[in-house]
């Protein structure tokens, strides 16, 4: 058995997001979000019938959900707000009952000696904002900051760590370019638009942030380290293609203020020539970084659209239930890219776990699920070799504290440490809660 000791303030926690956890979306004054209008339109959900209506009732349940947090001794919680809850209409009024459900959030973990990291954007605009174009309207990037002023003015000081955005590669790809998430748009010229609005959007929360701000904002980004399959050119050029897609696309702006050259290859006429002034916005100084990692990418040259670059199946390995090859040393090298490529700003991970197969429902008040505790323990342990290489890296915030609504997936792909059964809500922390626990316990991964 090998230890790898952490940092000794190492930030232990776990991450969710508001819409797949918390149930009542349109209670006490709350304004719908792009998520409830798309988990209710059976052409474009996937998992039919499968909506955020009730989800995990953590609306309800909130004030269990951090005991339990502190019962797992959870050193801090990343959450997500919805940002119709706290101005129904996107902008203007702001409904004071929705920003008192965040305030007691917030009130609740500190009283437990958690610490809150808060996300304002984990995929959930107003209905009334996308209407009105969302995030292809250049109007997005002072809706979003005025949005955060509510927020920083209420909660700054309480909330020590903030969150722009969480990946907006997501938001883009899945929902402008391929239509698989909320607002479910499949065009290629409007792709780009959104990608650039949404990090104007995070430089202009930045900037207002620094106005009265007393203490840290970052950005998080999904990063899948890219291997090229083979030492051709193709493949090579492939893997730089897909590399800049997801990797650089958005890092590049918010640190280097700049794109990567190979997305005008990849959109073509689809890629406008952007206003210079926009990259002045865009990057704004930030305090952190904040990766997401779930798996690796092995890259291969072929005709797909658009990136004419797709994965080479890992027939050999672990895969998920998403269908993702667990591979740790990915975490390792991704975190050691972002080391070399963009600075030694502080990084934390933002999220990291995995769904697999788990008992349909917990019995006996136990869940064993074998699968993630290797999961898990393999990653931190991945983090801990980061970090012993030079990376900086300050906090894990595991995906997730509860099973929840895998978006257009549903319910079926559960990737909490606490199982949630859905029929009763009761809540049985699963076997990887319970070595998580000795992991934060002795601050260490053990192998
Ligand atoms: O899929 C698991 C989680 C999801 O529940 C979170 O809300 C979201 O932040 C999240 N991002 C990823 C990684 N990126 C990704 C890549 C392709 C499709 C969807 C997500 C995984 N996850």
């Amino acid at each position: 058995m090998t230890q790898t000791p952490f940092p000794d303030d190492f930030l232990w926690g776990c991450a969710t997001a508001a819409y797949q956890i918390e149930g009542s979306p349109l209670a006490d004054g709350a304004g719908a979000s792009i998520w409830q209008r798309f988990s209710h339109d059976p052409r474009l959900m996937a998992a039919k019938g499968d909506t955020g209506d009730v989800a995990c009732d953590h609306y309800n349940r909130m004030a269990d959900d951090v005991a339990l947090m502190k019962e797992l001794g959870l050193q801090a919680y990343r959450f997500s707000v919805a940002w119709g809850r706290v101005l129904p209409e996107g902008t203007g009024r702001v409904n004071q009952a929705g920003l008192g459900f965040y305030e007691r959030l917030v009130d609740t973990l500190l009283a437990n000696d958690i610490e809150p990291l808060c996300t304002l954007y984990h995929w959930d605009m107003p209905v009334a904002l996308d209407d009105r174009g969302g995030w292809l309207n250049r109007d997005s990037a002072d809706w979003f900051a005025d949005y955060g002023r509510v927020l920083f003015d209420r909660l700054d000081g309480r909330v020590k760590k903030w969150v722009t955005l969480n990946e907006p590669w997501v938001v883009t790809d899945g929902g402008y370019l391929h239509g698989a998430l909320a607002p479910g748009h499949r065009n290629m010229f409007e792709a780009p638009i959104a990608s650039h609005n949404l990090m104007r959007a995070h430089g202009a929360a930045v900037k207002a942030y620094r106005e009265t701000g007393k203490h840290e904002i970052g950005l998080v980004v999904n990063l899948e380290p890219k291997y090229a399959a083979s030492d051709s050119p193709e493949d090579q050029a492939a893997q730089r293609r897909a590399e800049a897609y997801m990797n650089r696309q958005y890092l590049e702006p918010a640190i280097h203020g700049r794109y990567p050259p190979e997305l005008k290859e990849i959109f073509g006429e689809a890629w406008p020539d952007w206003p210079a002034e926009d990259f002045a916005l865009i990057q704004q100084p930030i305090d952190f970084i904040g990766v997401n990692y779930y798996t690796r990418n092995v890259t291969r040259a072929d005709d797909s659209w658009p990136l004419n670059a797709g994965p080479v199946p890992q027939t050999q390995a672990t895969h998920t239930t998403t269908g993702w090859e667990v591979f740790p040393q990915g975490l390792t090298d991704v975190l050691l890219w972002v080391k070399e490529n963009y600075g030694d700003l502080p990084l934390y991970i933002t999220e990291n776990g995995a769904a697999f197969y788990d008992p349909p429902n917990a019995e006996g008040g136990r869940v064993d699920d074998p699968l993630r505790v290797d999961y898990l323990r393999k990653h931190i342990a991945a983090i801990g070799s980061a970090i012993e290489q030079g990376a900086d890296v300050r906090g894990y915030m595991l995906w997730s504290f509860l099973d929840n609504l895998e978006w257009s997936l549903g319910y079926s792909k559960r990737f909490g440490i606490v199982h949630v059964n859905f029929e009763t809500q009761a809540r049985t922390p699963k076997n990887s809660a319970r070595l998580y626990s000795q992991v934060i316990a002795t601050n260490a991964a053990t192998l």
